[in-house]
This record gives C-alpha cells, structure tokens and sequence, in this order.
C-alpha cells in the first residue's frame, strides 16, 4: 500500500492505493503552515481507520508539494511513523519527459511533473495539453512526449476572492453554472461574468495552442475544472484523480532509488 500526497496552496490531498494503483481512499485537509507531522498523523489515523484500512500495510511514501515548509512536515511524519522515508517529487527524479532545449526548468511546480507524468502515461502517443484548475490555474503542452511550454492564470476561487476583496460591496459567491450571461442582480453578475469569462479565456487559450500543435488531446483536472469542462466542448476528458495516480506511477518508477 502507498500514501501519496499532493500539497497544494489550498489543500493537501491525500491518496492512499493499494499495489495495483487502484485508489481506496482519498482525502483532504487544508494547508495549514502551521501544521504538525503529529496533527497530520492524527487526521490520517482516524480516517483510515473510519474506512477501514490499516496503516500497517504502508509500505512506500510519496510526497509532492508546492509549499517549501509543509514539506519537511511529511518527511518527519514518515520517518517517526512509518520509518519510511517519502521519495519527493522533483525534476531529479526518472520522469516520462523532457523540457525542450528553449525552456528553462528551473523551480517547475511538482504538481506540474505529477499531471505532465500521468498524463502521458495514459496516453504515451498523443501530443497533450493539460489544464489544473487549482489555486493558481495551469496548462502543460507536450509534443512529441516533450514539454514545450505552459501557462499559469489566476484560479476560479482567487478570482472570486479578489473580486470580493477588492472591493466594500461586491460578496462572495460560489462558483457554478448560472441559468444566463445575462445575471439580474449582483450576484447572479458575479457569477455569470466569472464562470462564462473563465470558460472564454479557457477556450481560447486551447485556440491558440492549436495554432501551434497538431491535434492535441486535451485533458482537465483539478476540483473546479469539472463544472467548467462540463462547458469547453474542447476539453476531451476531465481527469479527477490524474494526481493521486501520478504519484503511484512516479513512486514505482523510482522506488529503488530510494
Ligand atoms: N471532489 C470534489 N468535488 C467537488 N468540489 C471539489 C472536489 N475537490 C475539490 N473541489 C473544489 O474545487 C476546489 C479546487 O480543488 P483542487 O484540489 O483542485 O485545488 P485546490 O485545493 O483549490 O488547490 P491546490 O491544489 O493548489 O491546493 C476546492 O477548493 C473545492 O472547492
Ligand atoms: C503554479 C503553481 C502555484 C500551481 O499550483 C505551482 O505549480 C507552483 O508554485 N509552481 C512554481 C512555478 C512553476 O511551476 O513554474
Ligand atoms: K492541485
């Protein structure tokens, strides 16, 4: 069995599969940086054990994050209480592709490796463009199995948080798919102006990436990214747990390193 974990800006996303990669469990807590391995510890304990699974039959741990100080939390949780030490992931790492020579690498989000990697593990032969709806918006392109380039954007949450926090009258909405573009009272604006606009600068960003790659197979992931895929006919696929799968196929493509 394998604890994998995705830290992201806004959440921790816990994974845990067993030897096939079939996920039995996933979970999430908030990215707390004040957190302990031990506060951790206490989550994963009492969640596990809700659904029955038994943290004795750990036997490898996987951790990527995007935030330097939780890191070193689940390295401590690994060695205290799994006497396991958690294989990382970075570009150091043996990975399904390479950068093109133009581009330069340095300090690439993990996150970023773990959707690029399963990605093109589930479709080794296709040129991919991937897009995570997380805190900060991403988008990958590979050609040819080589990353050629990218994107980042501000999120689907952020962007409704700096609406609301910019401004003394505008309120918090959730986001979702409003009934008209044509919204009736402020916050049916809101939401109308966030969820079509988003869904627009989606859409022509695949548009322009288009121009410059054949027939890419396009793929989405991320919490929010299921309502909007639901509206961008050129998304071919949404992927919920492209990253909790990621890390198994990283983890096995690198256990003996460790
Ligand atoms: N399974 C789910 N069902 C419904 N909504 C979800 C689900 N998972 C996540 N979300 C919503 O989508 C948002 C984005 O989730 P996601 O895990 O992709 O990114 P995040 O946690 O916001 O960002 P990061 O990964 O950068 O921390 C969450 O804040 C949550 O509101
Ligand atoms: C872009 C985010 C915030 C997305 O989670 C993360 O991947 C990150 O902090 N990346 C570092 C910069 C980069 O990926 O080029
Ligand atoms: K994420």
């Amino acid at each position: 069995m394998l604890l994998a974990f995705d830290i992201g800006n806004t959440h921790i996303v816990s994974g845990v599969l067993n030897d096939s990669g079939e996920v039995l469990l996933t979970f999430r807590v908030s990215s707390n940086e004040k957190l302990t391995e031990d506060e951790f510890f206490s989550y994963l304990r009492n969640i596990t054990k809700f659904n029955n699974i038994d943290l004795l039959d750990v036997k490898g741990i996987i951790v990527s994050s995007v935030v330097p100080s939780l890191l070193t939390i689940f390295d401590f949780l690994g060695r205290k209480y799994f006497k396991i030490v958690p294989i990382v992931v970075d570009l150091s790492l043996k990975l399904p592709f390479t950068f093109a020579d133009n581009l330069n690498p340095i300090g690439f989000g993990a996150d970023r490796i773990i959707d690029i990697t399963q990605a093109l593990t589930l479709y080794p032969d296709r040129n991919l463009v991937i897009f995570d709806f997380g805190t900060a918006t991403t988008y990958e392109v590979l050609v040819d199995g080589i990353y050629v380039g990218g994107g980042i954007l501000p999120g689907i949450e952020m962007s409704i948080n700096s609406l609301y926090g910019s401004t003394a009258k505008l309120p918090k909405v959730k986001f979702g798919k409003p009934d008209s573009v044509l919204g009736k009272d402020t916050v049916d604006q809101i939401k109308a102006g966030i969820f079509f606009g988003y869904a627009g600068q989606i859409k022509h960003l695949i548009k322009k990436i288009k121009e410059e790659v054949d027939n890419p197979y396009v793929i989405a992931t991320g919490g929010l990214g299921r309502v909007l895929s639901g509206e961008i006919e050129e998304i071919d696929e949404y992927c919920s747990d492209l990253s909790v799968q990621g890390l198994f196929t990283i983890y096995h493509q690198n256990k003996t390193l460790s």
